[in-house]
């Protein structure tokens, strides 16, 4: 196993992959202002690489000669992220392709994993900006660490990698229903919570799982290419020693492996880069909207659970599959849609080895950041 924190070099070369148009549209701005002058004066160089389109930064990263970056820089939403580690996992020498250094910083509207890093680093809650100032202070000290990666398998054949998290049903349809409201930056989230409210919808399938052990933690993955150990084909029956939910109509199941879904969403206070944990949670048919509304409020400050409603449940999780009874309702991975479809996936502990994350606050309290 690698050590579990590594240090960028110093001077650094960083490959910085910048979407211009994540979020309101001011990642350029954004990396030009606040960005560059503090990496300048950390050492680090940066060569910006501005997106033009969607799939560019997984061609970019797919074919790079990556032994010219010490890091790979995403300045972007979740979504640009997504392409990266998948183009990354494309490459023949992926095994060596995912040591090299990954960092967000939050350029989006979402921004779950530069919230959730944040979070890890025992920093405040902050957005926009501060946000921004956190993450890019984080990439100047060069600490870095592992992550993991979860596997999904589709029913027609696709193999993907998650860094995020995977959904079906109601917070799927907030994701993508609000795309168009991007330039809002996180208020798209909560404009498009209550119009999906108003439409709420009930999806139809099972849920199985892989209940995590406590305090498990994931055995390194088998190597070239990454096997899914823990899944049996789609079309055979789950081993006996999974569980299969009894109930079968949900208003949303989503499965996700980081802490935070959105800037303002704490959904798994107690998830950790690479705790080996895949965290499931479903809200089961029933729940009325009020009681929806009141868990999304909730899930600002993490305490949804302490609200022990009794149609949602969380469980932690290794391994999950789930077969929709029809194509009805969007997936999501990472924020990104996928064709309603059976799925099942698997966490590969630290697969990732390089989230950015800070020493822990007790070591080293974070300084103001600069300006
Ligand atoms: N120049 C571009 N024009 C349009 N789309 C792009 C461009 N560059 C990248 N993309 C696509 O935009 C998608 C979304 O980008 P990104 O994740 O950066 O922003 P976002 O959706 O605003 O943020 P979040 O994922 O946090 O919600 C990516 O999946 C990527 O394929």
């Amino acid at each position: 196993r690698p050590p579990a924190y590594g240090v960028l070099p110093r001077p650094c070369r960083a490959l910085v992959l910048l979407n211009p148009q994540s979020g309101a549209g001011r990642a350029l701005e954004d990396f030009q202002a606040v960005v560059q002058p503090m990496l300048a004066e950390a050492d680090i160089a940066t060569t910006v690489f501005v997106t033009e389109r969607p799939h560019h930064a997984h061609e970019k990263v797919r074919d790079e000669d990556l032994s010219q970056w010490d890091t790979l820089v995403v300045m972007a939403g979740d979504g640009l992220l997504y392409e990266v580690v998948n183009g990354l996992m494309e490459r023949p020498d992926w095994e060596d392709a995912l040591k090299k250094p990954l960092c967000i910083l939050p350029g989006g509207s979402g921004n779950a994993l530069a919230a959730s890093i944040n979070h890890y680093a025992g920093n405040d809650h902050v957005a926009k900006k501060k946000l921004l100032t956190n993450c890019t202070f984080i990439l100047c000290k060069g600490l870095h660490t592992q992550m993991d990666l979860v596997s999904l398998s589709t029913a027609s054949g696709k193999r993907l990698f998650s860094f995020l998290g995977f959904g079906w049903g109601f917070i799927s349809d907030v994701d993508i229903d609000s795309e168009k409201y991007r330039r809002l930056g996180n208020a798209r989230f909560t404009l498009g919570t209550l119009q999906c409210l108003a439409k709420l919808r009930v999806y139809q399938g099972r849920l199985s799982y892989l209940p995590a052990a406590p305090e498990q933690d994931t055995p390194p993955a088998p190597r070239d290419p990454p096997a899914d150990s823990l899944l049996v084909p789609l079309g055979q029956p789950v081993p006996p020693h999974w569980t299969v939910v009894p109930e079968e109509e949900f208003v949303s199941v989503y499965a996700i492996y980081q802490s935070h879904l959105g800037t303002n969403l704490l959904m798994a206070p107690a998830a950790r880069l690479h705790d080996g944990c895949i965290h499931l949670f479903y809200l089961k048919a029933g729940i009325s909207r009020v009681a929806l509304l009141k868990i999304f409020l909730a899930m600002a400050r993490g305490t949804h659970l302490d609200l022990n409603c009794p149609h949602l449940r969380y469980v932690p999780v290794r391994a999950f599959r789930l077969e929709p009874r029809a194509a009805a309702g969007i997936m999501t991975v990472d924020g990104e849609a996928l064709a309603c479809e059976p799925v099942q996936g698997q966490i590969h502990g630290r697969l990732c080895p390089r989230g950015r994350q800070s020493l822990p606050p007790t070591q080293e309290p974070p300084p103001p950041p600069k300006q």
